[in-house]
């Protein structure tokens, strides 16, 4: 059978005995998460609870305090270049340089993982409604429209696991119920999604699950 080079590639990601503290403070303990593609993992609790801190540690960008991360069965901290072309992190500031254009952030974004045609970047834009701001240098963008810049990488060639940290900040709404929608496709279509936000979602694929890290508060 010919293998589809653009079928997605189920992860598995999972925690063992996972542990977080900082700043002396323990913040959560003990948890054991294992995410298969099609879910989608809602991280929610108050301000404080370790939301981002434990969507930073399964982006392998902080370490544990103790307990390991893994993808696809292999610790996080052993899978640099696969970690790149399996994950799509996308942090609660916009990570929008902006003395670049629209077109040229995205450009530079996608390098980390998978380079984009210039003509797949312009149809990503248009998909977040940012048609006509494809050369404009983007501190002369709204807060929100800067928002729809960075999301516009999921709208281009993303690999398969998705985690982003309060990805609705600033989005108006119709930016809000188009974003659940994408997310809730990728979920439909065999990728995996872990993301914080305060907002209750309205569309959930049939995988969604939440953890709450204020009820299970160390
Ligand atoms: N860079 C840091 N250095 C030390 N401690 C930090 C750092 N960032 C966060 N913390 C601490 O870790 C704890 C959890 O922070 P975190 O950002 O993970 O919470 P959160 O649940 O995402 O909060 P919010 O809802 O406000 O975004 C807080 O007590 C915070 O003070």
């Amino acid at each position: 059978m010919p293998v589809d080079p653009h079928a997605v590639t189920s992860p598995v990601l999972e925690t063992v005995a996972l542990a977080c503290e900082r700043d002396w403070r323990l913040l959560f303990e003990g948890l054991d998460l294992s995410l298969h593609g099609g879910d989608m993992l809602q991280v929610s609790g108050p301000n404080g609870s370790g939301k981002t801190s434990l969507l930073r540690l399964l982006s392998g960008l902080m370490r544990p305090t103790s307990g390991e991360v893994r993808l696809n069965a292999q610790p996080l901290d052993k899978l640099r270049g696969e970690l790149a072309r399996n994950l799509l992190w996308i942090g609660h500031a916009a990570g929008i340089k902006g003395l670049l254009t629209a077109e040229e952030n995205l450009a530079w974004l996608c390098a980390l993982h998978e380079p984009a045609e210039r003509a797949a970047i312009w149809q990503a834009l248009e998909a977040v409604g940012l048609r006509g701001f494809e050369d404009v240098p983007c501190h002369t963008l709204s807060a929100g429209q800067q928002r729809r810049v960075a999301l516009a990488r999921l709208y281009l060639d993303a690999p398969p696991l998705w985690i982003l940290d309060e990805p609705f900040t600033a989005l108006d709404k119709q930016g809000v119920a188009q974003l659940e929608a994408h997310l809730a496709r990728h979920c439909e279509q065999g990728g995996l999604v872990v993301l914080t936000t305060h907002h209750t979602l309205a569309l959930t694929p049939s995988g969604y699950r939440d953890l709450d890290l204020g009820r299970r508060a160390a």
